[in-house]
């Protein structure tokens, strides 16, 4: 269990964080979502005790990470996987860690088996290992002490679709058998196909949260027609908030039938109609940190889609 109580941190007059309240809950993956600069990874920081706060506290296990008897045996944490000793080769990196945690060296073997390091990569140099390969250095390392709790910043940098669904599966199976996972990421995608929570944050703020399903379910109705101007208006006519998205259908803020009913009394023949999914959780998504995006993004949108009971 990770527990975080009304945090911010400021740099000098920039706020970073700002008032940030969430709670990663056991048997559970969460996702800590947000653009660039959005204030993830100085969250994570301060939970594992390397930045102060400016005020609120994070509780990891009911305690903070500094009074933590055995955080190495307790906590696996991946901040940067590339900070690791680039003139080591991977098995010294995990050698050096078990033996600093009073572990068996049977245990590197058993974990580089497990993140799927071959015995010829676990004794190349870091230096000559691709990102993804230092992706599952961290997370082996993270895994060494058999912790009971994950915190990993942005683990799923440089995997490819097969590492990502190998980390999925991995984090599963540590959440099923009981363990806190967060992991941060800015990729939608990442974070829809591997977290069960979903936490969103947007220039140092909570923007949204909730389960995947929650925001999923608040995320509406896509629908499509020929004219997609006129079923907005009729949409609109029927109370229904409505707005086209970027892939030409329209966005609404009502279950199926209601959407559907609406179009059928303005005679409006609708040639696709579904849940909108993850694509209304990337508009969601897009709406929610449209202001701290760095690039501008066109959310045709005065208002975020419903999110009420995962708001935060
Ligand atoms: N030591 C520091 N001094 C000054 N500003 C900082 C410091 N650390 C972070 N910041 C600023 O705080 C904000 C949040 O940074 P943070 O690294 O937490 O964001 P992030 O969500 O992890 O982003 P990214 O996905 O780009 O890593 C950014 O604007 C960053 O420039």
């Amino acid at each position: 269990m990770i527990t975080v109580e009304s945090l911010s941190k400021s740099y000098g007059s920039f706020t970073a964080v700002d008032d940030v309240s969430f709670t990663a809950a056991p048997g559970r993956v969460t996702g800590f979502l947000g653009p660039n600069g959005a204030g993830k990874s100085t969250t994570m920081r301060v939970m594992v005790g390397l930045t102060q706060p400016g005020g609120g506290e994070v509780r990891v296990l009911g305690r903070r990470f500094a009074d933590l008897p055995d955080p190495g045996r307790e906590v696996g944490v991946l901040l940067d996987a590339s900070a690791q000793h680039a003139g080591r080769t991977g098995r010294e990196i995990l050698t050096i860690a078990a033996l600093t945690m009073g572990l068996p060296r049977t245990r590197v073997e058993e974990m580089l088996e497990r993140v799927s390091l071959t015995p010829d990569e676990a004794s190349r140099r870091v230096r000559n290992y691709s990102l993804g390969m230092r992706q599952r250095l961290g997370i082996g390392t993270a895994l060494l002490g058999d912790p009971e709790v994950l915190i990993l910043d942005e683990p799923a940098n440089g995997l490819d679709p097969a590492g990502i669904r190998w980390m999925r599966d991995l984090l599963r199976d540590f959440a099923d058998e009981g363990g806190t996972v967060l992991l941060s990421s800015h990729l939608l995608h990442e974070i829809e196909v591997i977290a069960d929570d979903i936490v969103v944050i947007g220039n140092g703020r909570i923007v949204a949260q909730g389960t995947k399903e929650e925001l999923l379910a608040g995320a509406g109705t896509l629908v499509r027609a020929t004219d997609g101007t006129a079923l907005a208006a009729a949409l609109t006519h029927a109370g229904i908030p409505a707005r086209p998205t970027s892939g030409g259908a329209v966005l609404a803020e009502a279950d199926l039938t209601r959407v559907g009913q609406a179009a059928f009394a303005a005679g409006i023949a609708v040639t696709e109609l579904r849940a909108a999914d993850g694509a209304g959780l990337e508009e969601m998504f897009l709406a929610l940190t449209a202001d701290s995006q760095r690039e501008s993004v066109d959310t045709t949108s005065k208002q975020a889609p419903t999110t009420q009971g995962a708001a935060a």
